[in-house]
């Protein structure tokens, strides 16, 4: 699914209401209806008091139409307009004249003695400013919006929290608790540094012209269901472990086994034919025992990798969980880097060698996987000094050395020379000791089974993170761990195919 600018988005608007023959006002109605339908599924009470606060643009128009909606449903409304300026776009203009035929209390709040009690309200619909915004808010519009997260009280965004820049770093906008964006996601609605903003993000279709989309060009998309639905393959009904694809894991150290089971075990179980770890000597017994499916290749060391040497042929390697940084392996990674010809995920350990040894980078097979946090990002491209500048940094990056970077985090992004990609599914349940180790064997498992690396990224990705949306009603976010996402992989296939 395309992620658009407010200019792109704005053009589709235009191109819908020419396409199907039908006013703005039209479209705004249709809009309108898909949040009037997300909130009153989600706020059945129709006692709850709720205050709509809309500016004068078209997403103080939205506000205004749900607020006719609101009250014609029996929901208790009251509109404050926010007039920040004296000119009001045509359709919004409009629906001010019609809720007040229909008796909806409104109040415009033009200056400070105009701010209203919020006491009585237990919701507080934000349509102060749309995508339209397009300089820092100031004035009165400032004021209500402060109030507003003072309030302490529940604050759903029509379209953007109101205030957030759609191109630049936010420093003043709507804390919302939801955010009910119209069809098409936008980047900043997914920033780490955006989090205080947007809250929990839905996104809503209004019916926007299909085509009018797909004309758009664009270098960033949000990656949906549907698309890895349609990037599984079908399992072969003569497929044989030999066929499905062969995973290496290599890594661990005294002390830090447990990485390598779970990486090998999360390769398996995302389906590839064989596993094999390497490990070093005083690993092989807790794989063994841990986890009998997988073979094991013996280090000639016994607390951490010297060698990696192997006869076998994976079909892809997972190299860096639990590797640790000892001169000796740091060695013995470069001569691997330096012979290795299958499709390659490196994590943890294995970037922080790269960190230390830039110039090794240039060995790398072209569309290698690599999987940081943040932290382990810096350590290779340096300090960034805001989410966009981070992403094009990134960018370059992977651009320069042909690479793949899975920049984990709450939405992770999978960022190659070209475009960015936005994870959709996860939940806060996936921050636990090893989730990334799992990640990688999930990973590495797809590749070995001959997915292209693109597409073992998103759809790896993207199964991680459904383990836990799909747990989120059995295991508590709290006490999810690495092995839940282990046990999880088949059940977020099954529902992929759903
Ligand atoms: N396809 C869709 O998603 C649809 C979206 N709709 C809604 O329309 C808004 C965008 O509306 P627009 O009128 O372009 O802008 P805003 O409502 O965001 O208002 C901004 C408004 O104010 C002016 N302005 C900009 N910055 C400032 C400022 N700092 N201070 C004062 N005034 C400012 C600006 O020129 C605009 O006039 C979108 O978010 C949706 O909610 C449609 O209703 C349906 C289709
Ligand atoms: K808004």
């Amino acid at each position: 699914m395309k992620i658009l600018t407010a200019e792109q988005i704005r053009e589709i608007d235009l191109k819908t209401t020419t396409y199907e023959n039908i006013s703005s006002l039209e479209l705004m109605k249709r809009a309108s209806k898909a949040f009037f339908d997300w909130f009153t599924t989600r706020f059945t009470d129709k006692n709850l008091p709720v205050s709509v606060f809309s500016g004068t643009g078209n997403n103080g128009g939205d506000g205004l139409v749900v607020a006719r909606m609101l009250q014609k449903s029996g929901y208790k409304v009251n509109v404050f307009i926010v007039e920040y300026s004296q000119h009001y776009s045509e359709d919004c203009a409009h629906n001010v004249r019609r809720a007040k035929v229909e008796n909806i209390p409104i109040k415009k709040i033009t200056s400070t003695g105009d701010l209203p009690s919020l006491s009585g309200f237990e919701i507080i619909i934000d349509a102060i400013f749309g995508t339209g915004l397009n300089r820092e808010v100031t004035g009165i519009a400032r004021e209500v919006i402060e109030k507003i997260n003072r309030s302490g009280k529940k604050i759903i965004s029509i379209d953007v929290p109101s205030g957030l820049s759609m191109n630049g770093k936010t420093y003043f906008a709507v804390h919302a608790t939801e955010t009910v964006t119209m069809q098409i996601p936008k980047l900043a609605l997914y920033l780490p540094d955006n989090r205080n903003f947007t809250g929990e993000v839905y996104l809503i279709n209004i019916g926007l012209n299909e085509t009018a989309i797909s004309d758009a060009k664009t270098a960033f998309y949000f990656i949906t269901k549907q698309e890895i639905k349609e990037l599984l393959k079908p399992l072969d009904k003569f497929a044989h472990k030999g066929t499905q694809g062969h995973s290496l894991l290599i890594g661990g150290s005294i002390g830090k086994m447990g990485s390598v089971c779970l990486a090998s075990r999360a390769a398996l179980k995302t389906g590839c034919g064989l596993v094999t770890a390497y490990v070093p000597k005083c690993g092989t017994s807790v794989l063994q025992s841990a986890f009998p499916e997988a073979m094991v290749v013996e280090d000639r060391n016994d607390t951490h990798i010297t060698g990696i040497d192997f006869t076998i042929h994976p079909d892809a390697v997972g190299a860096g969980v639990g590797l640790s940084e000892s001169p000796e392996t740091q060695h013995a990674f470069y001569r691997f880097l330096q012979q290795n010809k299958s499709p390659l995920v490196i994590d943890a350990d294995g970037l922080n060698i790269l960190s230390k040894n830039k110039e090794w980078l240039a060995l790398l097979p072209s569309r290698t996987i690599l999987t940081p946090h943040p932290k382990e990002l810096s350590r290779l491209i340096g300090v960034w000094n805001e989410d966009y500048d981070k992403i094009y940094k990134t960018r370059e990056f992977a651009k320069k050395y042909r690479l793949i970077i899975v920049l984990k985090g709450a939405y992770t992004l999978i960022i190659d020379s070209e475009n960015v990609y936005v994870n959709s599914s996860g939940t806060p349940a996936l921050a636990t000791a090893g989730s990334g180790d799992v990640l990688t064997g999930i990973i590495t498992s797809l590749l070995a089974q001959g997915y292209e690396p693109l597409d073992a990224a998103k759809a790896g990705v993207f199964i991680h993170g459904l383990t836990a949306n799909l747990s989120a009603t059995k295991i508590h976010a709290r006490s999810f761990t690495a092995s839940d996402i282990i046990d999880n992989i088949g059940n977020a296939y099954f529902d992929i195919e759903k």
